[in-house]
């Protein structure tokens, strides 16, 4: 392990179905803010998996503040904190508090004090009357909380969101930001909309398992809003072939 601080990608590649999901990708990022776009299929879960260690890359190294997320040592697994887009792929228990608590337990604590800390949580938050209902009468806003607090119980360094504001209505989505902007952690959310990344330090675009910019929001949403647009509206006539190509694929 070396004293190295935030998310190391050195030539990352990753092959998913036969495709090249990511293609030697190497950036490095200490940023307390990061967002990263792209198109379907352009690789950013992948990106976002391989920095929690769910996906071992082909070829490469990636290092979390020194860690390798591939290992899965209890270090390492602990450091990065993981939101799937979508909840049901994390929730595992019937009520909130077991739901938020089981971390811990898998991690060692006894499973009254997980719970314990788990109604302490909700009550910080303002929520303690959550504890004992089941995850499953909750609403997707609040589900996607429930998953939050559960990623935050274990106080990870790094929290990588996937497409946190997926499918909830505006309020809500407002609300998940805010709450997200205030967290101590280093966050990097997988977004499509400008406003996913309001006070960000740091776009990156990917396309094709590469990545098309990399730098502060305002250019590089802007670049990727354009060829976005560019892309729906079909071949220019006065287009090049690249351009008449990409527009063909219109579906990633
Ligand atoms: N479970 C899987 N099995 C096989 N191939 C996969 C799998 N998941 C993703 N891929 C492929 O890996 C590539 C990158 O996919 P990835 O999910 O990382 O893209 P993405 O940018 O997150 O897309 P989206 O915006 O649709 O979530 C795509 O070519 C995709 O088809």
């Amino acid at each position: 392990m070396t004293d190295q601080t935030g998310i190391l990608l050195t030539d990352v590649t990753v092959r998913r179905g036969g495709r090249t999901a990511l293609d030697a990708v190497s950036v490095a990022l200490t940023e307390p803010r990061i967002g990263l776009v792209g198109r379907n299929g352009s690789g950013k879960s992948t990106l976002a998996r391989v920095v929690k260690g769910l996906l071992t890359p082909d070829a490469g190294q990636v290092r979390v503040h020194g860690l390798d997320p591939a290992a899965r040592t209890r270090e390492s697994v602990g450091c990065v904190g993981f939101l799937f887009q979508n909840s049901d792929h994390q929730i595992l228990c019937p009520t909130v508090a077991e739901e938020i608590a089981f971390g811990l337990v898998e991690f060692g604590t006894r499973r009254a004090e997980a719970e314990d800390r788990a109604r302490a949580l909700l009550a910080e938050h303002g929520v303690a009357d959550w504890a004992a209902r089941p995850v499953a009468a909750l609403s997707e806003g609040q589900r996607r909380l429930v998953c939050l607090f559960a990623v935050l119980v274990m106080a990870p360094r790094v929290l990588v969101l996937d497409e946190p504001y997926a499918g909830l209505d505006i309020p809500t989505r407002l609300r998940l930001a805010r709450f997200i902007a205030g967290l101590p952690q280093q966050v990097l959310v997988i977004g499509h909309d400008a406003e996913d990344f309001a006070g960000f330090d740091r776009i990156l675009w990917l396309e094709a398992g590469r990545i098309e910019q990399d730098g502060p929001p305002d250019a590089v949403l802007a670049a990727f809003v354009a060829a976005m647009h560019r892309l729906a509206a079909g071949p220019d006539e006065d287009a090049g072939g690249a351009d008449r190509e990409a527009a063909a694929s219109w579906v990633a």
